[in-house]
């Protein structure tokens, strides 16, 4: 059980993914607080859900407090200045989700000793779906870790990294793969459409296609490869609609990846704030 009192910075698309995901899991309302700039932003959650709304940076929060900084990559300098003081306290344990930005540079510019877990986690946490992978620093303690890890368990599956420049891949699977996902779907429902289904009838059919594979394919113990020769008859359908996916996907993953991890580690890059 989650007792600690969570502390959001950023009260965004993420923000509301994981207060969503953790009020579902019995999350309390009082134990939840979050801080934006704007002021619509913050209220829009807070009565959402239930949860404390912060008007300005936290100067002292009670030990064993965890704060999330769910904000953009480049304003996390700014932020982590204002924010500083709240970590002195060693209790306090910073869980960043911001893509690109190393745990180093965040240990720069708080104190040497503060407590810093770095995750990605994603969207579907909202539905207690998400997947998220950590990295701890070395001056987490077991407690903290496992806070960090009761956190993220809370709102889906959680991975351990032992080597933080796996984030960057991490990044660009899991972290933005719910609109590789969505994306897909989109494609399957136009392409229907233009088989001559109404549109309701290929959104619902392509939704639970994706839905019934990915539960088979977690039930199973075949791989996917395996999975995918039991929907393959020679000669048939199945095997005409793969030589058309097969010449694209594979290279269209790989640049796909290439080039959302390159992009996580030029978010991480910039020392200073960007506009
Ligand atoms: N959206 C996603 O699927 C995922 C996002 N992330 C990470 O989550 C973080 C937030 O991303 P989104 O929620 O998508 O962005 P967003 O644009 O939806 O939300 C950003 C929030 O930060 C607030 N904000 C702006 N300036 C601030 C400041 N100075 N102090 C405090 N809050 C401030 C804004 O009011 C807004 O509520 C990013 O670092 C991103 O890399 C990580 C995993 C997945
Ligand atoms: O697009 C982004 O930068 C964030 C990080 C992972 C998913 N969304």
């Amino acid at each position: 059980m989650i007792t600690q009192n969570i502390v959001f910075i950023g009260a965004g698309n993420m923000a509301r993914a994981l207060i969503a995901g953790l009020r579902l899991q019995g999350v309390t309302g009082e134990q939840i607080q979050v801080h934006a700039p704007s002021i619509v932003h913050r209220d829009a959650l807070a009565e959402e859900f239930g949860i404390r709304s912060l008007p300005a940076a936290a100067q002292r929060l009670p030990t064993n407090s965890v704060v999330i900084y769910a904000a953009k990559p480049k304003q996390i300098s700014s932020v982590l200045a204002l924010w500083r003081q709240v970590f002195a306290d060693a209790g306090v344990l910073f869980l960043s989700v911001a893509a690109g930005v190393g745990s180093a540079r965040i240990a720069a510019e708080l104190d040497a000793g503060s407590a810093i877990v770095r995750s990605m986690p994603n969207t579907p946490a909202q539905v207690g779906a998400g997947a998220t992978a950590l990295y701890a620093r070395d001056s987490v303690n077991t407690a903290q870790r496992q806070t960090a890890a009761a956190i993220m368990s809370s709102v889906g599956q959680i991975y351990w990294l032992s080597d933080e420049l796996l984030m960057d891949a991490v990044t660009a699977l899991s972290g933005s793969g719910p609109a590789y996902v969505l994306l897909f779907l989109e494609a399957l429902e136009d392409a229907a459409v233009l088989q001559g289904l109404d549109r309701p009838t290929a959104r619902a059919l392509a939704l639970q296609t994706v839905l019934g594979t990915a539960q088979m394919a977690a039930a199973s113990v075949l791989s996917p490869t395996e999975l995918r020769h039991q929907v393959t008859s020679p000669g048939g359908t199945t095997a005409a609609g793969l030589a058309a996916w097969e010449e694209h996907l594979r290279p269209l993953a790989q640049r796909a990846l290439a080039a959302a991890a390159e992009r996580s580690r030029a978010l991480g890059g910039a020392k200073k704030d960007v506009p």
